[in-house]
């Protein structure tokens, strides 16, 4: 990207995203017109947020303080954050270049970044101290820090004049986007969490297989590990008809790829994760030339349904005939092969 005729502020933000998300950078900065600076700079509001809950070393009365005000702060020219020990905390750090830039958007990009920062901010502190207990409770964490940045970017595509702005309607699809990706990664980081002590999977779903969610590292309890695993997964493949249905809206090929790849990684990490009891034994990624590839594929709706077909065929070949729940698993990827 030419960021040579950017102010110095905007420049150190390409460099803090670049710093701050591996691959999916490049898609931020592929996107077209005033749509890229906008989301650069929500990319680095919610990742500063985001910093903020994951710092285990904030108190928690202090941390509620800062979540319930962070949206207050991109209106603040002087507030930063130096106490921070998490590997993204330049965002924290440098947060006056970011809000700098910010306060330069057009009025309704600042409006909807904002208030999604004020929702997600507020949300996050409800979850702060409370464990997930239903599958209900499931679905409203991930809506406080996923689903939301669904809505607020396709409020952002619809503010761009880059898609019709009808899409502004697709609340509940535009939360599914968000759904989709968080479950895929709570799935896939059972251990990464559990070893820094933080549970994401539903107690509902590991209650029916174990007594404590840190049992299914136990090789001797592998079996039922992997059993509310696929659960988990079959919980989610559910979403996947409004990621279709949400992705034939999009018409601009920019915002559509912006789209598209991470819903492709993910569907890629559930079809590795689905029947594999690794997840319970490693960090789990899927490789980057299959990432790669998926990348290259993933331009249109037709290739979409491609990608999803294929791996909705993987995963059908790997149920097990004794998973309790492999008959959900076989209807509802039916399901997914008829729209697809
Ligand atoms: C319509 O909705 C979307 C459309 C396109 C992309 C995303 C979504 O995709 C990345 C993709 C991304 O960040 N990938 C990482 C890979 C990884 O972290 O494992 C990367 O490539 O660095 C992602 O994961 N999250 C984080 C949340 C899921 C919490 C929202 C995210 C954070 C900030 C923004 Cl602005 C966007 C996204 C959308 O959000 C739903």
């Amino acid at each position: 990207l030419d960021t040579s005729s950017l102010s110095p502020d905007m420049q150190r933000c390409y460099e803090l995203l670049n710093q701050t998300s591996r691959s999916f950078a490049a898609v931020i900065q592929a996107l077209d017109g005033d749509l890229r600076p906008a989301v650069c700079i929500f990319y680095l509001v919610l990742r500063a947020l985001d910093t903020i809950e994951d710092d285990m070393t904030i108190p928690p009365d202090t941390k509620i303080v800062l979540l319930k005000a962070f949206h207050t702060y991109l209106y603040d020219p002087k507030w930063n954050f130096t106490q921070s020990q998490e590997k993204d905390k330049a965002v924290l750090e440098e947060f006056p270049k970011i809000s700098g830039e910010f306060r330069k958007l057009r009025s309704r990009y600042q409006e909807v970044i904002s208030e999604i920062a004020q929702k997600m901010g507020a949300g996050m502190t409800v979850f702060l101290t409370n464990k997930v207990n239903t599958m209900e409770e499931w679905d409203e964490y991930c809506h406080y820090v996923a689903g939301l940045v669904g809505i607020g970017l396709t409020q952002l595509f619809a503010a761009s004049g880059l898609e019709d702005p009808s899409i502004e309607g697709n609340t509940r699809l535009a939360n599914s986007m968000g759904l989709f990706l968080q479950k895929t990664n709570i799935i896939r980081d059972y251990l990464e969490d559990i070893v820094q002590d933080r549970e994401f999977w539903p107690k509902e779903a590991w209650s029916q297989f174990a007594n404590d969610l840190r049992d299914f590292q136990k090789p001797s309890k592998r079996r039922d590990a992997i059993r509310c695993l696929n659960f988990l997964i079959t919980s989610t493949l559910k979403l996947l008809p409004d990621v279709l249905q949400y992705m034939s809206y999009i018409k601009n090929q920019s915002i559509f790829n912006f789209c598209a790849i991470p819903q492709m990684m993910a569907i890629a990490t559930l079809a590795l994760c689905y029947n594999n009891g690794k997840v319970f034994e490693d960090m789990i990624k899927i490789r980057k030339g299959q990432a790669v590839q998926l990348i290259m594929q993933s331009n249109s709706s037709n290739s979409l349904q491609k990608i999803i077909a294929y791996y909705s065929k993987e995963i059908f070949n790997k149920i097990d005939s004794t998973d309790p729940s492999g008959e959900e698993t076989r209807s509802i990827l039916t399901h997914i092969l008829l729209v697809c």
